[in-house]
């Protein structure tokens, strides 16, 4: 696969680009918490399109609960309570008026496990623009479809069997299903949940192949367990620790000079 180390070939050009323009999420003074448990605290950060941000620590740190507090799907849980700001594109996702259901396309969302619904390759992709009513005619929905699949790398293996059930592929297969679903309805952001735990070695390079193209066009967040996917797959790394955000910086500089010593810690293997 193409080895991007960040900030080191032509990417860099990007990344500068990148890091001048306007951030796409911007996060101030965030807490989250589970009844009377914090399980983050105070967390601030910028995202950026064309980054791929990558959120790591050890297990329980927090790092899912700030990433779904960022497309608000903290929502679904009872007892979650968000405090501070993000702002998406300089609007407040926790505005009172906010349509969650369009921010949830903005913002889109792929799990750790692969979650198709049990319908069609070809339904699977064509449901989100149907309901936000992206496509006016079945051919454009049809050109939907394929460049969904398309982009998340799954086309010419699907291509002619688009009326099978989504759940008979390969868990790897289902899993760039979920990002061409996700990418369907023309989110500005793609928020991924440690995306290849499920999935073997040549199925998660393929992923990790497709996030760094997909960079390109939109703001990519990722939580993962493994440091050395960050440091593929990354330009942006933020470690936390017991719901803080302890350091945030460019990847490179995080794995091999980092400013403080709980992420030097943690990236040398002291614990995790
Ligand atoms: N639905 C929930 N209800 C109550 N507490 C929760 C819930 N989800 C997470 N927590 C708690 O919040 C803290 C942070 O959990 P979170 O899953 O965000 O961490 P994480 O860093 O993503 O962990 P892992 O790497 O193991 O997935 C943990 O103490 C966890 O037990």
């Amino acid at each position: 696969m193409k080895m991007t180390m960040p900030e080191q070939n032509t990417a860099e050009a990007t990344t500068q680009t990148a890091a001048a323009a306007k951030p796409k999420i911007s996060a101030h003074g965030v807490s989250v918490f589970y009844g009377d448990k914090k399980a983050i605290d105070d967390v601030s950060i910028d995202v950026h399109t064309r980054y791929v941000t990558a959120f790591i620590g050890p297990s329980g740190c927090g790092k899912s609960t700030f990433l779904r507090s960022l497309n608000r799907m903290n929502d679904t849980i009872a007892s979650a309570r968000v405090e501070g700001e993000i702002l998406l594109d300089g609007e407040d996702i926790y505005r009172s008026r906010m349509d969650v259901v369009q921010l949830r396309a903005r913002v889109g969302m792929v799990f750790q496990k692969p979650n198709p619904f049990p319908k069609s390759i070809y339904e699977n992709i064509a449901y989100g623009p149907r309901i936000h009513g992206l496509a006016s005619s079945k051919a454009e929905m049809d050109r939907i479809v394929e460049e969904s699949l398309q982009r998340a790398g799954l086309w010419e293996e699907v291509k002619d069997r688009l009326a099978d059930s989504g759940t008979a592929l390969s868990g790897g297969q289902q899993q760039r299903l979920c990002i061409a679903r996700a990418i369907a309805v023309d989110p500005e952001v793609i928020l991924m949940d440690e995306p290849c735990s499920a999935l073997d070695p040549i199925a998660t390079a393929r992923i990790e192949e497709l996030i760094d193209e997909l960079r390109g066009r939109y703001a990519i967040v990722i939580v993962t367990h493994s440091m050395q996917q960050a440091a593929r797959v990354s330009q942006r790394t933020a470690f936390f620790h017991m719901g803080k955000m302890v350091e945030y910086g460019k990847t490179s500089d995080i794995f091999t000079n980092p400013r403080e010593e709980r992420t030097k810690d943690y990236i040398t293997g002291r614990y995790g």
